[in-house]
């Protein structure tokens, strides 16, 4: 989420951090700025005599690990970034200037030095805009400082020395961090916190609004000078700034010119007042955008991106290309959409996977989604393009459930179990600690595909004997899915069709994410065999996303879509699956939540038939 307007005015820029802190990345992070982290290379070592003050020196120390980055950017991939942020911080007093101590007697000196007194911290910010015209690059320089006042207590040699032990000084300038251990030795502070962690987020952001949405001549008057504009005037300065070419740094914004912009889209009104126009739709342009952002995620997935750099990453773009037998410029773009969107991270060293990426997207892995994006990437988004029709003559009867149309070939099944092994390999273990199931011996996962979640129940009820039940056309490849050979003992695979076929005895039936397939007629016929089998004290679980409005809208509505476009099937409240249950004699139905996208329903089958 984009809290603040202004930060949305980079989201569709690359936005490069030349620093290694992880406090500055966490901040602009924190914010919504989406951005690569790039450290510079850039010596800390000007003459601090050569500045009139110790910002001055923080300035130009942050313009020039920014400009460092730029430069070595344009220099390797021939196409620099289009915004370059460096920053520097220090810690003075007594006209002394503190940056990070070289070792843990120089950290001692510092804080010896801060003990018991005020001290300044100022962080010097360079925003570099960047542009290559002829393989030239043009760069225009934005630069600013804050500064905070920090209180030490007094303290002892030995707290002094404990904090020193802790490791945590040596990296932080002053030998302190504010927002950690360090926090102890500090009485007050007077001005921006996040300064002295690393980052003046607010006066970042109000130079953003000065950059790129210069306000009306008539809102100066408005906007206090040392306030962050109100949303409501980032709004009106950014409609002027649309008006003008779109919002961004025109060249006299980037030098901190704020020239008078064109009126807004309405204008002055009659009178000569400016009304105020509606709230800039970032989100509504984030949600345009999101197909693209699903794209590329299915597109890196299917040229084994992750898999690549879970491999061998990380990898400079170039080297990627060559695995994956792609072009350069193609692979680039795609590695960096990746990496706004969070999927990748991009050092020095190239291209790497985040914790995310290495687990979910690669294709081996007990947590892998690669089949799950297959799925949507090669079926859902062919079918979800016929929504429209779906929309208008309502779902579609003759199509049958993926796993059970006849026409379905070997590798769309085969794709069709990959997706779901993934997905519910995911939420096995949230699913089969719903409830307390210890009292089943044996139980019957009715559609139970690859026996993912058989699996989870057999590892975590140690007496229940699990059986799964499905297609034979399922069955038959099983065994791809668990290389490692045989099946434990209390786990066994009955091929047959759930709405011809008896089922096998269980005392505990389980339809997981069967019965949003299907249509209410269909339901009805299916729940009614499982009582029939069901003997009285069995149990039945349903596993479900249902349409619950204490769940956020948008975790269930994609999955009503899929019913409407993909079959006869629909999603039905927890309501709904409650009164199933009662109307086919199970009672004493429970519900509980399986992670934040499923439902568990229980019901126990009473003695007497419905
Ligand atoms: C006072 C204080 C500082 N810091 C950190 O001190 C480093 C300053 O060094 P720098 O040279 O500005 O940055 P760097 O870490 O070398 O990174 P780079 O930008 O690559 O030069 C930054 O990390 C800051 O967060 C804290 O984390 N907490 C505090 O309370």
């Amino acid at each position: 989420m984009v809290l603040s307007p202004v930060i949305g005015k980079l989201l569709h820029k690359r936005v490069v951090l030349a620093s290694a802190s992880p406090r500055r990345r966490e901040i602009l992070s924190q914010a919504g700025l989406r951005f690569e982290v790039v450290p510079s290379r850039f010596k800390e070592k000007l003459d601090k005599a050569a500045f009139a003050t110790p910002y001055a020196y923080a300035i130009e120390t942050a313009k020039q690990k920014a400009l460092e980055v730029a430069s070595r950017m344009h220099q390797k991939d021939l196409r620099a970034p289009d915004v370059v942020i460096g920053a520097d911080t220090i810690v003075t007093i007594g006209g002394l200037i503190l940056e990070k101590p070289a070792d843990k007697q120089d950290a001692y000196r510092m804080l010896s030095r801060l003990n018991g007194k005020e001290h300044s911290v100022f962080t010097g910010v360079a925003i570099i805009h960047c542009c290559s015209e002829d393989g030239q690059l043009d760069t225009d320089v934005c630069e600013f400082h804050e500064e905070t006042t920090v209180k030490f207590s007094e303290l002892s040699e030995d707290l002094l020395w404990e904090y020193i032990d802790s490791g945590e000084p040596m990296d932080k300038a002053g030998g302190y961090g504010i927002q950690a251990l360090g926090g102890m030795l500090v009485e007050y502070v007077r001005g921006d916190f996040l300064n002295v962690v690393g980052f003046p987020l607010n006066h970042f952001c109000k130079k953003l609004v000065e950059l790129y949405c210069p306000p009306h001549r008539e809102d100066v008057q408005r906007v206090k000078h040392d306030s962050i504009p109100a949303v409501d005037t980032f709004e009106i300065a950014s409609e002027a700034a649309q008006g003008d070419e779109g919002c961004g740094p025109s060249r006299a914004g980037v030098h901190g010119h704020t020239g008078q912009a064109p009126a807004g889209p309405q204008g002055p009104d009659t009178n000569g007042l400016v009304e105020n126009p509606p709230p800039f739709p970032s989100d509504l342009l984030d949600l345009i955008d999101g197909f693209k952002a699903s794209k590329a995620l299915f597109t890196a997935c299917k040229l084994k991106v992750f898999d690549v750099l879970k491999e061998e990453g990380p990898l400079k773009a170039v080297d990627v290309a060559r695995k994956l037998n792609a072009s350069v410029c193609g692979t680039g773009r795609l590695l960096d959409v990746c990496v706004a969107l969070g999927l990748l991270e991009k050092t020095d060293t190239g291209y790497g996977n985040t914790q995310l990426a290495s687990r979910h997207l690669a294709s081996e892995g007990a947590c892998s989604l690669h089949g799950f994006v297959a799925y949507n990437d090669e079926h859902a988004w062919t079918v979800f393009t016929d929504l429209e029709s779906a929309v208008r003559q309502g779902p579609r009867a003759a199509a049958g459930r993926p796993a059970e149309d006849p026409s379905q070939s070997r590798d769309q099944r085969l794709r069709f179990m990959r997706a779901m092994h993934g997905l519910t390999q995911l939420t096995a273990r949230q699913v089969a600690t719903a409830f307390d199931l210890s009292r089943f011996a044996s139980a019957c996962d009715l559609g139970g595909c690859t026996g993912a979640l058989a699996r989870e129940l057999a590892r975590e009820y140690p007496r229940l004997k699990v059986t799964v039940f499905d297609l034979p056309e399922v069955i038959e490849h099983v065994s791809s899915f668990h290389p490692e050979g045989r099946q434990p003992e209390r786990l066994r695979f009955v091929p047959g069709d759930f709405f011809k076929d008896d089922l096998p005895d269980a005392q505990l039936y389980i339809l997981s994410r069967i019965l949003h397939d299907w249509a209410d007629d269909r339901v009805h016929e299916l729940l009614s065999r499982v009582s029939r089998s069901c003997k009285p004290g069995g149990g039945l679980l349903v596993v479900e996303t249902a349409l619950d409005e204490r769940r956020a809208a948008r975790a269930s509505l994609p999955a009503a879509l899929n019913a409407l476009v993909r079959a006869q099937g629909r999603e039905r409240s927890l309501a709904e699956y409650r009164s199933l249950l009662g109307q086919h004699g199970f009672r004493d139905v429970q519900v509980a939540q399986a992670g934040d996208r499923l439902d568990v329903v229980l019901g126990t089958r009473a003695s007497s038939a419905p």
